[in-house]
C-alpha cells in the first residue's frame, strides 16, 4: 500500500515502539489507541473563564496536562500547526460576486457563521481541504456559495460537483442553490436525486449546459462510469462532461459513509471509488468526520491529500495536516435551530416572541 502523506504524524503520543510505525499500519493492526487525549468534559474545575464573545474555556491540555485555553496551547507550543484567522465579518468582505450577495441576501442570510467565515475563502482559492464544524453550522451553504462564485460562465461543462447524501438532504441544498443564485441566471445547476425520473432528468438535461452538478454518490459514481444518468434511449446524446471539473465536494462525508441512514458497506464502496479515481488536478473538500479513525480511513481513498483542515476547534487533528480555526474572540455563537418559523438564527437565546419551553425536571 502506498504511503500517503497524512499517514505519517510524528510524533505520535502512543507508545514509543509504535512511534517509528507508519499510521497506516498502526490502523491495519488495529491498535486501539487515541493520538490526542479527550478533552475534559465542562466541569467547574476545568472551566475557569466564560467571556461574553465566545468561550474561553481551559481545558486540560493533552500536551503539558495543565489547564489552557486553546490560545495558550498554541502560544505554548502545545498544539502545532494551528492557525487562528480572525475571519470575515460580512458576506461582502468574503469578495462575493454581487449578484450572489443579492441572492445571499434574498435568501435571508445577514451574516457568514464561523464555518462559512473560515471556510469560503479557502474554497474560494480551490483548496483541497477537510471541514469539520458543528452539525447545522452553515457547512453546506459555505459549498454552495462557494461553488456558484467560482463558476466561470464561459465554459459550458460542469466544473463543480458537489455529492450529497440522503436523499433528503440533497434536495434541501439543491433547493437553497436555486434560491442564491436567483440573480445568477447564467450558472446552471443539474440536480438529480434517486431514483431519478428519466423523463424530468431528460427535460433538465436539455436545458443545459450545467455547470454545477448535485448528485448522490452512487449517482455520481454511475455517471462518471457510463458518460449518462441512464443507458436510456431518451437521453441518448445527452452525455455528461466531466473532464472540466475542478473541485468535487463530499457533503458530509460521514453522512455518506457512516451514518445508520446511509452508511451502509455499499455507500462507503462508492464513495471509495469516486475517490480512487478522481483525477489528481481535481480538488476534493470533505466535510465532517466524527472521530479519527473514519477520518482517516475517509480520506486515505483519495489520490491527491486534503492540504488544510478547518475546524471549529484546533484541538481537531492538529498533529496530522495544519489545521484553521477561528481565533477565540473572533468566535460567534454557533447557528441555532430556532423554534420560531423564523427557523436558524445565531445566538443561545430564544428570540424574543418564543416564551421557553416547561422542563419537565
Ligand atoms: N449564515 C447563515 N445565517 C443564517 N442561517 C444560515 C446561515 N448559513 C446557513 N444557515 C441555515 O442554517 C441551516 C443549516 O445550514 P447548513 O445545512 O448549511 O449546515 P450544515 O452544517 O451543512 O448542516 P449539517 O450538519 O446538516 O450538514 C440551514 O437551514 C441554512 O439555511
Amino acid at each position: 500500500m502506498e504511503l500517503k502523506p497524512w499517514h505519517i504524524r510524528q510524533p505520535l503520543r502512543i507508545g514509543a515502539q509504535l512511534r517509528s510505525q507508519p499510521l497506516f499500519t498502526i490502523l491495519n493492526s488495529s491498535v486501539k489507541f487515541r493520538l490526542m487525549e479527550p478533552l475534559e468534559k465542562e466541569s467547574p474545575q476545568n472551566i475557569n473563564e466564560r467571556s461574553g464573545k465566545g468561550h474561553m474555556i481551559r481545558t486540560k491540555c493533552p500536551g503539558c496536562g495543565k489547564l489552557k485555553t486553546e490560545e495558550e496551547r498554541i502560544e505554548d507550543g502545545c498544539l502545532r500547526a494551528v492557525t487562528l484567522e480572525d475571519g470575515s465579518k460580512s458576506f461582502a468582505d468574503l469578495g462575493l460576486k454581487d449578484e450572489l450577495l443579492r441572492g445571499i441576501e434574498a435568501f435571508g442570510l445577514s451574516e457568514p457563521s464561523e464555518i462559512q467565515q473560515l471556510a469560503i475563502p479557502s474554497l474560494l482559492q480551490r483548496d483541497s481541504m477537510h471541514i469539520r464544524h458543528f452539525s447545522k453550522s452553515g457547512k453546506s451553504l459555505a459549498l454552495a456559495i462557494s461553488a456558484l462564485q467560482l463558476i466561470d460562465t464561459t465554459i459550458p461543462f460542469f466544473q463543480v460537483v458537489i455529492l450529497v447524501a440522503p436523499h433528503f438532504k440533497l434536495e434541501v441544498l439543491a433547493d437553497e442553490m436555486q434560491q442564491l443564485a436567483a440573480f445568477m441566471p447564467d450558472i446552471k445547476t443539474l440536480a438529480i436525486s434517486s431514483p431519478p425520473n428519466i423523463r424530468v432528468v431528460a427535460e433538465k438535461m436539455r436545458a443545459g449546459p450545467h455547470h454545477i452538478l448535485i448528485a448522490s454518490p452512487w449517482k455520481f459514481r454511475y455517471f462518471a462510469e457510463t458518460g449518462g444518468p441512464m443507458d436510456s434511449w431518451e437521453i441518448q446524446g445527452l452525455g455528461m462532461d466531466f473532464s472540466k471539473v475542478k473541485y468535487v465536494m463530499f457533503d458530509d462525508i460521514t453522512e455518506m459513509a457512516y451514518s445508520s441512514v446511509t452508511g451502509d458497506e455499499r455507500y462507503r464502496g462508492f464513495v471509495k471509488t469516486i475517490a480512487e479515481n478522481l483525477n489528481t488536478d481535481v480538488n476534493i473538500v470533505t466535510t465532517n468526520c466524527t472521530t479519527e479513525s473514519e477520518f482517516e480511513e475517509a480520506l486515505s481513498a483519495f489520490r491527491k491529500c486534503p492540504r488544510k483542515v478547518i475546524a471549529a476547534r484546533a484541538t481537531w487533528y492538529s498533529e496530522t495536516l495544519p489545521v484553521y480555526t477561528l481565533r477565540e474572540e473572533a468566535r460567534r455563537d454557533h447557528l441555532m435551530k430556532g423554534k420560531s418559523p423564523g427557523g436558524y438564527r445565531f445566538g443561545n437565546a430564544l428570540p424574543p416572541d418564543v416564551k421557553p419551553e416547561a422542563s419537565n425536571c
